[in-house]
């Protein structure tokens, strides 16, 4: 089974910051005009960061002017505000509080744009995932699909689709951190350039301590992960085989593994709240020793008092985007693991078949000929089929018989196109089928299987199978698969409602179901896999002589009871020849 999960990369990126890169070519693969979303959201948020930094030392300013001793009302300023140094602007309190108020009312409004626009562009990234993911799982070689666990494919659709935005509000958010930081760091540089130094200093240090987290988050990441994925698994294997854990008297079992693997995914979350927790208080301790040498070192500093306030508080409140900052580069090592998987799901090469544009077609006229045809499964040791050749006749009936494990599936799939042969080549009516647009083809056929896969609705949904296909059509082929017999005795006929599994229909009853769904599309081939083995034998011949009084057809048929063979006109027989006699 290929697994999702893949170990983190063995060693994290020497410098820690490069996870930004890596992350940023990850997301220019995934997500279309990136660069000029990012970089609206980003200079928005700068803005934010800029009108703030105007705001706290006009601020400043005003509780300095306010201060002063004597009349204030109208008087003219000339020392302000500090962050112009030395610029000698003389502005009134009316016009001092004015741009205050100004620049307050302008984050706001920055602000609430920011988040409105964030908010609708990571939805779209995250809708785009999710669509992309699903289209991926319908449009990958069916071989490919068989070797994923479905759970693991719910998960990323459904779940880890989400690391894509997740990712991209984290880069933004880093652009924004380290715009408003620039912008934070010359302010300060013109107010008091030795406590912007020291505020450099404090951006490399907590730049530099938290990278040794780096590592830590990774492995976080990659085990919530895989904590979700066993727990998701286990629950959906229990849903899958309920029947067969109350028939085993397995539920305590089941009970059992289900809180282990939910507190190791409730552990896994708490140790995410810890470290964010730890990385926190750092950041903190590091914030509070700065700010403290600052206070111890003011007397020395040659700054001017008011200047020195303002640079402070620009300290203070550059703080948060400092932590922002790592924090943000730490979630990124974080979601490595989910954004692997998204990654791979999405690299998986498409069905060259669903999106090439063959011949198409339009009736079978001759037959379907194999010429030679092998085909080996992936990772198997020996092939399904061995150079087969052999014809189906348009128009007739055929039964294909053999042991249990001779390749009859195997042959019923290749006909639907979903195994292309390994060696030889099947023709429809002389071409080649690998040249024989796939969904013309497919029009032409059905197919009904032992399982039949049920879905969640009524009946009649379940027959008409998401298809275009009128009601009439669909009692039609109730009729002919002896289905409407039993449908009517339900409470709702056609109307009662099938959960998934349809517990309450007998496996004979899910087989005709299967069957009038083959049958309503009124196909020109139907190949049928052990598709009325659930059925007594009388209800077997009636639904045959139905189908036979529907001539024209082309009926493939898979089946281990000799009556049904015989009901065939034709018969191609996959039992290996018996080896003969040498004795004598
Ligand atoms: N997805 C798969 N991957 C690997 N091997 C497979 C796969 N599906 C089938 N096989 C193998 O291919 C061979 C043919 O299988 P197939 O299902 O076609 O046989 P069959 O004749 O239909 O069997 P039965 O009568 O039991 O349904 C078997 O040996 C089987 O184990």
């Amino acid at each position: 089974m290929n697994r999702f999960r893949k170990p983190p990369s063995a060693k994290p990126a020497r410098a820690y910051n490069l996870i930004v890169a890596a992350r940023f070519r990850e997301l220019s693969q995934l997500v279309p005009a990136l660069r000029l979303k990012m970089t609206v959201m980003i200079i928005l948020g700068i803005l934010t960061g800029f009108s703030e930094m105007v705001g706290i030392t006009f601020l400043v300013s005003l509780v300095f002017l306010l201060g002063q001793q004597g009349p204030v009302s109208g008087s003219a300023v000339a020392w302000l505000p500090a962050f112009f140094g030395g610029i000698d602007l003389s502005l009134s309190k009316p016009v001092l509080i004015g741009i205050l108020i100004g620049s307050i009312l302008f984050r706001i409004f920055l602000g609430c744009a920011n988040s409105l626009i964030a908010s609708a562009v990571n939805h779209r990234i995250s809708d785009s995932m999710r669509d992309r993911l699903y289209a991926k799982v319908l449009t990958m070689p069916f071989q490919r699909f068989q070797d994923y666990e479905r759970s693991d494919l719910i998960n990323v659709i459904a779940t880890e689709s989400y690391a894509v935005s997740s990712a991209h509000a984290s880069l933004v958010r880093l652009g924004v951190n380290f715009g408003t930081i620039v912008i934070f760091g010359v302010g300060m540089l013109i107010m008091a350039w030795p406590i912007a130094l020291l505020g450099l200093a404090f951006g490399f240090i907590h730049n530099f301590t938290l990278g040794f987290f780096a590592g830590a988050y990774r492995r976080l990441g990659s085990s919530a992960l895989a904590a979700v994925e066993a727990l998701t698994q286990l629950s959906w294997t229990t849903l899958q085989t309920l029947k067969a854990v109350k028939s085993f008297g397995l539920e305590n079992r089941h009970q059992q593994l289900f809180e282990t693997l939910s507190s190791d995914v409730g552990q896994t979350w708490r140790r995410s709240d810890w470290m964010g927790a730890t990385t926190s208080l750092l950041s903190e301790i590091l914030t509070f020793g700065v700010i403290l040498t600052i206070i111890l070192s003011s007397e020395f500093l040659p700054v001017d008092f008011k200047a020195a306030l303002s640079a402070t508080i620009l300290l203070y409140r550059l703080q948060p985007h400092i932590k922002g900052f790592d924090s943000q580069i730490l979630s990124l090592y974080e979601m490595e693991a989910s954004l692997q998987n998204v990654l791979a799901l999405l690299a998986e090469k498409d069905d060259i078949k669903q999106t090439a544009q063959g011949e198409k077609v339009t009736r079978l006229a001759e037959a379907i000929v194999f010429h030679e045809v092998s085909f080996v499964y992936e990772r198997a040791n020996a092939p399904a089929v061995h150079d087969l050749s052999f014809s189906i006749r348009a128009g007739e009936t055929t039964a294909l018989t053999g042991p249990s494990g001779s390749g009859k599936t195997t042959i019923l799939n290749m006909i639907l196109d979903l195994n292309p042969p390994t060696q030889g080549m099947i023709t429809i009516d002389g071409r080649d089928l690998a040249t024989i647009d796939r969904s013309s083809w497919l029009e032409l056929l059905s197919v009904s299987g032992q399982d039949v896969e049920l879905m969640e609705g009524t009946v009649l949904d379940n027959i008409r199978f998401r298809r275009d296909i009128s009601e009439q059509d669909i009692r039609w082929a109730a009729d002919v698969a002896c289905a409407t017999e039993f449908i009517n005795d339900l409470p709702y006929g056609f109307d009662e409602w099938l959960g998934d599994e349809a517990i309450r229909l007998s496996g004979g009853q899910r087989q005709r179901i299967g069957l009038a769904r083959a049958l309503a599309g009124r196909p020109q081939i139907l190949l049928l896999d052990e598709a009325t083995s659930a059925l007594d034998e009388e209800t077997e011949m009636r639904v045959f002589s139905a189908m036979k009084e529907d001539a024209g057809r082309t009926l493939i048929v898979v089946s281990h009871r000799p009556a049904v063979a015989r009901l065939m006109k034709n018969r191609i027989d996959l039992r290996p020849p018996a080896p003969t006699s040498k004795l004598g």
